[in-house]
């Protein structure tokens, strides 16, 4: 049934998230010499036009005539608007096909290219209400319909005028020209449309900004595919994510604040109280405090490997999925473990620092090459056993140690105890993984255990190692070098200072937690995250999530998907079907997994069900979180 009030939809920048005429610039003066002058010419003619700082008549004659743009070049302006229809209108193309004989597309723009792309979303020809061009007889563009209101200014309201409409009307632009349509008097309600431009001016008027289509349905209860607007969806990225992360994310329609540091537990108890999506990296602590005051936290995104800085057992308990990137920063860490063994083994830092003071030192005291020399590497995980294969091929001998069993790639060495590693091999390095447990698991007597003029790496965890205990074996002359990225206490931003006994060391090698840090890694992991977590929201998938039960679920088609996390009790998932029965309600599909904390069950059901249902299934006792997929 289509719903009875009529929307009245601007085209340029509402229903497609560009101009168009800008794009058919782009495409009519390609091998124009002044192109870029003449295209930000028609940008900024453009825009004084949707102000209003230049009247729209002109504007139009201006723009047409940079153009010179032609019949073909339409058509490929075609191709190029399909494209570019803003994200929310595509995800809402089912409500605007079930309403199109109530949508009507009053724009400032041309039928030539507005009628092909709202003719693919079901809206007829009939509706379009837009300039026509005016072509001579070799398809140039040369002039428009003069007569039609629509070339002039307040023309907007004049069609509509004419047009006659009855009943509820909402006007839905990016234009101070639409907001007129209201102000005239002929709508109800103007909703200035933000998701590709925000205008002031045009905000200013507006009974509702809405940042998305979404946000419109859901104001009027009028959404069928989201339960709740991506526009409301908070997200928080601390720690300098990159840019990629940010753009998907804002892509998706969320609501996205980015900050550059890590913030400490104070700030985020206050801040994380709006947030239903929090992204960090490795420092910002999700303690439990901070989980307590989290009550529309739906998803974590480490954006890292390491989830050690975050209570997985409270956001368990608490429905939150916590995702991260397991292997996107995984080479940049071990090429530069492969660097800084050879950098120790060479002594270059403090060979390079001495020539900057104007030293002339040559000497091959003290220096090694790596070829046949024992590596000795503590937690044969995916950083371990790259690494692993890396320095074999560089001529070391491999040697490792994990606390479960791994599989020794290339000729490496399985040994069966940290104190054999230590005490035999040239070379340590740390990979082992941020749990508790390995607080100061290499401490004094194991650096004790190190051959005399051996090197120890960590690019791990900070909590690993027992600092003081290296300070002194590097003093003492026990350990020839070592290289750290990470501290037990490491700044929360750039601004910070750096504090450590490892300061002035000899042959030492700090930087400041950087293993992950190239753009590459950064890249991926700005893809990795968002990616999954969009794909938990829009679909429930769980696939790779650190905490839940890892579900890989088939598309959504023709159902409604109910999610019912809970408690790990006994007799959860024969209540959630017994309500069902009772409603009557046909499941299509059903998929159940558990952890030792909880329950994660998806239901596919037919779309027909009631609220009550969907009321007692939310109260079955030991439910964490329930929701539904349209
Ligand atoms: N410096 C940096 O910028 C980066 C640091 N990391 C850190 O590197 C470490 C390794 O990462 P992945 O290889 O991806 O982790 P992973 O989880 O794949 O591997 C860790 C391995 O360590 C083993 N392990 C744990 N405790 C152990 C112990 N006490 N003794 C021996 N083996 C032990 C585990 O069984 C596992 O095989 C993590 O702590 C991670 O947070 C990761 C990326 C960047
Ligand atoms: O780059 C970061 O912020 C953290 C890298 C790291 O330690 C990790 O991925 O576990």
């Amino acid at each position: 049934m289509p719903h009875p009030t009529k929307f009245i939809i601007d085209f340029d920048s509402t229903f497609t998230q560009v101009e168009a005429l800008d794009i058919l610039g782009e495409i009519s003066l390609l091998n124009d010499p002044d192109r870029e002058i003449k295209l930000k010419a028609i940008k900024d003619i453009t825009d004084k036009g949707m102000e209003g700082t230049v009247t729209f008549r002109d504007s139009l004659i201006q723009r047409i005539d940079i153009l010179k743009a032609t019949k073909s070049q339409i058509a490929d302006l075609i191709l190029e608007l399909k494209q570019k229809v803003s994200k929310s209108f595509e995800r809402n193309k089912e409500f605007l096909q079930d309403n199109a004989a109530n949508i009507y597309i009053v724009s400032n723009g041309f039928r030539d290219f507005i009628i092909p792309i709202v003719g693919d979303y079901g809206i007829h020809e009939d509706n379009v209400f837009a300039n026509e061009f005016v072509y001579d007889e070799a398809d140039n563009i040369v002039d428009f319909n003069r007569e039609n209101p629509l070339s002039q200014n307040n023309g907007k309201a004049e069609t509509i005028r004419k047009i006659n409409l009855e009943g509820e009307i909402y006007v839905i632009g990016d234009g101070y020209t639409d907001y007129e349509i209201k102000k005239s008097g002929l709508a109800n309600k103007f909703y200035a449309f933000t998701e590709n431009v925000n205008r002031p001016k045009v905000t200013r008027e507006a009974d509702h900004i809405a940042p998305s289509l979404d946000e419109i349905l859901y104001v009027n209860n009028l959404n069928t595919k989201f339960s709740y607007p991506k526009s409301r969806i908070k997200v928080l990225l601390l720690e300098n994510v990159h840019q990629i992360g940010v753009d998907l994310l804002n892509a998706e329609g969320y609501e996205v604040e980015v900050v550059s540091s890590a913030m400490s537990e104070e700030e985020l108890c206050e801040k994380i109280k709006t947030v239903s999506i929090l992204g960090i990296r490795s420092k910002t602590n999700v303690t439990k405090k901070v989980l307590e005051n989290a009550n529309r936290l739906i998803a974590v995104g480490a954006f890292c490997i390491g989830t050690n800085q975050i209570d997985l057992e409270t956001c368990q308990e608490k429905g939150i999925a916590v995702f991260n990137a397991p292997f996107s920063n995984t080479r940049s860490v071990v090429e530069m473990a492969i660097a800084e063994i050879i950098f120790l083994m060479r002594n270059f830092v403090d060979k390079t620092a001495s020539m900057h003071q104007g030293n002339w030192d040559k000497s091959a005291t003290g220096s090694f090459e790596i070829r046949g020399k024992k590596l000795g590497i503590v937690g044969y995980g995916n950083i371990g056993a790259q690494l692993s294969v890396l320095a074999e091929n560089m001529g070391l001998n491999v040697f490792y140690y994990d606390v479960i069993e791994k599989l020794a790639l290339g000729n490496a060495t399985k040994v069966n105890s940290l104190d054999e590693l230590m005490s035999t091999c040239d070379i340590i390095s740390l990979h082992v993984d941020g749990r508790k447990d390995n607080e100061n698991v290499i401490n004094r007597k194991k650096i004790e255990l190190m051959k005399p003029g051996s090197y120890l790496l960590n690019l791990s965890r900070g909590h690993v190692v027992d600092i003081p205990a290296v300070r002194d074996a590097i003093l003492s002359g026990r350990l020839a070098g070592c290289a750290f990225d990470v501290f037990p206490e490491e700044p929360k931003n750039n601004k910070e200072p750096f504090v450590s006994e490892l300061i002035g060391l000899p042959n030492t090698i700090l930087t400041p937690h950087i293993g992950g840090s190239t753009l590459e890694a950064q890249e991926n992991i700005a893809r990795f995250v968002p990616g999954k977590i969009m794909e938990y929201i829009n679909t429930g998938n769980t696939y790779n999530s650190v905490n839940f039960p890892n579900i890989q679920l088939p598309f959504l088609q023709n159902a409604h998907r109910l999610i019912h996390i809970h408690m790990n009790e006994p007799g959860v998932l024969a209540k959630i079907n017994q309500i069902l029965a009772n409603f009557e309600i046909n499941i299509v599909g059903q998929y159940l997994k558990t952890n030792e904390k909880i329950g994660y069950v998806i239901t596919d059901i037919d779309k027909a069900y009631s609220n009550e249902a969907l009321d007692a299934l939310k109260h079955i006792p030991g439910t964490i979180r329930f929701r539904v997929l349209y």
